[in-house]
């Protein structure tokens, strides 16, 4: 049996699948099912239906497999039977696994059943919320509520870093709804607000509801990037400067103060953090990634991280901004461009030497690849340039764009 850890969206799909919240779905969507739902908003059989809901699995997933499908700390959460393979999605039906559920507010995840069972007979007036309801959605909830003699059915939809606070919401708005129940559901909003919409509202009628409303689009407020967690993160090749700007640039941070500064210096890294990894191409991608890993949490939490590895690989580099954009916090790429004759004349610690020599394998710009960024938000070549100008360069980007002031 295969397993597959499927990505945040997929798996809030996923539960829903599960818990018929997305009835009459069974499991995700082929691709006549796709197509019918894109041009016409139906299944195939003609129920209506707003949106795709698909799921990636790598290429040697085939139709017949039945993979194990585990959420990111490795808890098997259902088998999904491949029906299917259309390019990168795979179609299927899936079986829950009985997993206990957990996380925030995890006694609010019930199913449609549980919740429809606990109604009283009527009319139910669902809300399905993305964030707080101001004082005038409020009273627009009970008035319609009052008129129509309808239960209120308060939805938080729960997805990424704000759920819990949505939920938090929808408890005290119930506060001021007597009679009204809270149910948490994992619904990741859609980019087409139509198709967010009627999906809302197939789920909630899934729950009960004889009448929807969509609460207030939530405002959106990053707020100011100097609050914000920011990600700095170099790349270059060896001897090109990366290390000496990147200390620069974190004594400067900490002299002007304002913000808290974790550098994660690339010795340090490979002495602990990714201690007994190699230079191949596999164990530089998974050091990478414990770097971005590392500074996604510092940033998470509003902090600044300095990174400075080689990172010869786009793709990996790419993973590291996303995983950095995934917690809400600003990812700026450094490209320190020194040419790798400069970098092979200072020769700080006779490593190229021994490259040359053919003593040092797989090294980086000689016997081993450094894929140039076309993606960095800042480039940087030291060839006779002081230290001091060059960390001011970068200074000069974070207090260009608000990080610091
Ligand atoms: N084969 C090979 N290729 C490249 N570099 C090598 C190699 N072997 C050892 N070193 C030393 O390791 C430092 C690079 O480590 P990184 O963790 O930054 O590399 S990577 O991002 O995982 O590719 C790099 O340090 P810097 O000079 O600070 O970049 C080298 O000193
Ligand atoms: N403008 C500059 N910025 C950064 N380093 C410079 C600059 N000019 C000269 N250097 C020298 O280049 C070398 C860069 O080494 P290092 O910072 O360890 O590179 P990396 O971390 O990319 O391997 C240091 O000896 C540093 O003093």
């Amino acid at each position: 049996m295969t397993e597959w850890t499927p990505d945040a969206r997929e798996l809030a799909d996923l539960e829903l699948l599960l818990s018929g919240a997305y009835a009459p779905l069974t499991g995700f969507l082929t691709s006549a099912e796709v197509n019918a739902v894109i041009e016409r908003g139906r299944l195939p059989g003609g129920a209506p239906w707003p949106d795709p809901v698909t799921i990636a699995l790598p290429e040697e997933i085939q139709p017949g497999d039945r993979v194990t499908l585990k959420d990111p700390e490795g808890a098997a959460v259902a088998v999904l039977t491949v029906g299917e393979r259309d390019g990168h999605h795979a179609a299927g039906p899936v079986e829950a696994l009985d997993t206990p559920a957990y996380g925030p507010f995890a006694r609010l995840r019930r199913t449609p059943e549980e919740v429809r069972k606990d109604l009283p007979e009527g009319e139910v007036l669902a809300v399905t919320m993305r964030g707080p309801l101001d004082a005038a959605s409020l009273d627009d909830v009970a008035a319609t509520a009052e008129e129509l003699d309808a239960t209120v059915l308060l939805m938080p939809l729960v997805f990424g870093e704000s759920g819990p606070a949505v939920v938090r919401a929808a408890l005290t708005a119930s506060e001021r709804l007597p009679g009204s129940t809270v149910v948490a559901v994992p619904l990741a909003p859609r980019d087409d607000v139509e198709i967010d919409l009627e999906l809302r509202e197939h789920v909630a009628r899934n729950y009960g509801a004889t009448e929807h409303y969509a609460g207030p689009r939530p405002v959106s407020i990053p707020g100011p990037p100097h609050r914000r967690g920011l990600v700095v993160f170099f790349t270059g090749l060896s001897g090109s400067g990366k290390s000496t700007i990147a200390r620069g640039l974190r004594d400067a941070l900490l002299e002007r103060g304002g913000r808290t500064v974790t550098y994660l210096d690339g010795d340090v890294v490979r002495r602990l953090l990714s201690a007994g990894l190699t230079f191949s191409r596999a164990d530089r991608d998974l050091n990478i990634r414990r770097i971005g890993f590392v500074a996604a949490e510092v940033a998470r939490h509003g902090g600044l991280a300095i990174c400075a590895p080689i990172a010869p690989y786009a793709a990996t580099r790419e993973e590291v901004r996303a995983m950095v954009e995934e917690v809400g916090a600003d990812f700026l790429l450094v490209h320190v461009a020194t040419p790798l004759e400069e970098c092979e004349r200072r020769d700080r610690k006779g490593l190229y030497a021994q490259a040359r020599a053919g003593l040092l394998p797989e090294f980086t710009g000689i016997s081993d690849p450094y894929e140039e960024p076309d993606d960095a938000e800042l480039v940087v070549d030291t060839t006779g340039m002081t230290v001091e100008r060059s960390v001011g360069a970068v200074l000069g980007l974070l207090t260009s764009g608000g990080w610091v002031r």
